[in-house]
């Protein structure tokens, strides 16, 4: 009987990657005869442009649909968590429909994180085996399937309090102070709902490696630790799940950057969603130039009251002017610097010799490219769980510097600093080295398959 997977991504670019990365993964190594890939989207033609050369790469062996969604008149407020979870809810019935109509049917079934309803449907259609990914950190399914577990009244406790949340057998999760926890009981009521549906799947893929999260990983094997709250699910690590640069892609940005010396540019960018105020976007561009170092801005028009506002931002586009940024900054960087409106070839721009670090929001999908290139970065968190990204990145593997974003706008010196941190000889040289080493770590673990060779074909 043909071996057929489905597999489906929440919104958004930072999911879309690593779920289509795995489908080319279970296609390649795991015997399947077919994957089908549902991505979710509330705008398919921009989908289709960021994705690009993603699209090129499906065949009758390996399918890429949309599964559109209209969120006119939807209450979409709330973090940007909320806001995934509702879009996921409401493209369950079209989940359901696009599932039920796939020949052969599927045996096997994934769903990122964000959309954990879904295994119901599964379920619901006989679906064989079903399960989770994880487009990031292994720590992060940790903190969510550990939250699940608790009292409210003890989570809360965390919250209000300047602390830590100790999770058995990994590093605390630290909270920033927060003023008012009632801002957070619907994000911690869907959070607790993905953590309690996580133990509901036969297994748990998560976009890392053992050299990555050796402690992690370890406490989920540990039956006296995480893998008590798994309750038995086990969970692969089968990453790094990441595109690889296209070899021969013309592009402006790599002309640019094959004029330039090796390891000399830094490479600032917020992910897909990433926006700063318009008086933070002012720090950061003065900051850059005080540096004097080479560099390549992502730069997107600033937003003011949601650093996650780019995600679903229609209205702005390649030919927005620039006019928000300081006077005369532009010509000023002329020689030096390259702004590149809204969106980057990123994978390519790490992987061109002459990049020398990374200025990232830490989403977990610009960490691990970064990593696969050896590139030490700067870690600047805006939401989600970047921040726990960005104290992995900086205080555990030592790859990066960290600025700090909690006491409002991060200024000129900071970013100075921070950058020097990684650029200047002498001091990045520790930074640097240790980039390095992860990378060949990164190379180890690509060579490998991690789930066991007859797991999909039993029953
Ligand atoms: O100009 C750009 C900007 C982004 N990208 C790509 O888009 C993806 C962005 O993913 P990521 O770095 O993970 O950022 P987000 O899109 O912000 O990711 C969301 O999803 C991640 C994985 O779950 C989380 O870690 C983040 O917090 C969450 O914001 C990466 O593959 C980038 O290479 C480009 O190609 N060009």
């Amino acid at each position: 009987m043909e071996l057929h997977g489905a597999l489906v991504a929440s919104p958004g670019m930072g999911h879309f990657v690593p779920i289509l990365e795995l489908g080319k993964h279970l296609l390649n190594h795991h015997g399947f005869d077919r994957i089908t890939v549902f991505l979710v989207t509330d705008d398919v033609p921009r989908s289709k442009s960021l994705l690009g050369k993603s699209l090129t790469e499906a065949g009758p062996k390996f399918v890429i649909r949309f599964i559109p969604l209209d969120v006119s008149g939807q209450d979409l407020s709330g973090s940007l968590l909320t806001k995934l979870a509702e879009m996921m809810r409401m493209a369950l019935p079209n989940i359901r429909s696009a599932i039920m109509g796939l020949e052969p049917r599927p045996r096997v079934f994934v769903v990122d994180l964000l959309g954990t309803e879904a295994l119901a449907v599964a379920k619901e259609l006989e679906i064989m085996r079903k399960h989770v990914l994880v487009t990031t950190s292994a720590w992060f399914l940790a903190f969510t399937v550990y939250m699940a577990s608790l009292d409210k009244g003890i989570l809360f406790k965390h919250l209000s309090s300047i602390g830590a949340l100790p999770i058995p057998g990994c590093s605390p999760v630290k909270f920033d102070k927060v003023q008012d926890p009632s801002k957070y009981i619907r994000e911690l009521a869907e959070s607790k709902r993905i953590g309690a549906e996580v133990i509901t799947a036969d297994g748990v893929f998560v976009n890392t490696w053992h050299s990555l999260e050796p402690t992690t990983i370890g406490s989920f094997l540990d039956p006296e630790n995480l893998g008590r709250v798994m309750r038995g699910v086990p969970v692969y690590p089968v990453g790094p799940l990441v595109r690889t640069a296209e070899p021969g892609l013309t592009h402006g940005v790599l002309d640019w950057l094959d004029l330039q010396p090796n390891d000399s540019v830094v490479y600032v960018s917020f992910g897909s969603g990433g926006a700063l105020t318009a008086e933070q976007t002012n720090e950061l561009a003065y900051g850059l130039e005080l540096t004097g170092h080479r560099f390549i801005w992502v730069v997107r028009p600033p937003a003011e009251d949601d650093p996650s506002a780019s995600m679903f931002d229609k209205t702005k586009n390649e030919t927005e002017t620039l006019e928000f940024l300081p006077n005369g900054f532009l010509n000023r960087t002329k020689d030096i610097g390259l702004v590149v409106r809204t969106w980057a070839p990123q994978e390519e721009i790490l992987a061109h010799e002459s990049i020398g670090a990374f200025v990232t929001h830490c989403g977990w999908n610009s960490v691990l490219e970064s990593i696969v290139n050896g590139v030490p970065m700067v870690a600047w968190p805006l939401y989600s769980e970047q921040k726990m990204n960005a104290w992995m990145v900086s205080e555990e593997l030592k790859i990066a510097s960290r600025l700090n974003v909690a006491d409002g706008i991060v200024k000129k010196e900071e970013i100075v600093e921070m950058v020097k941190k990684v650029m200047d000889q002498e001091n990045g040289n520790n930074i640097r080295k240790n980039a390095k080493e992860l990378m060949k770590t990164a190379e180890e673990a690509l060579k490998k398959t991690h789930i066991p060779s007859a797991y999909f074909i039993q029953n």
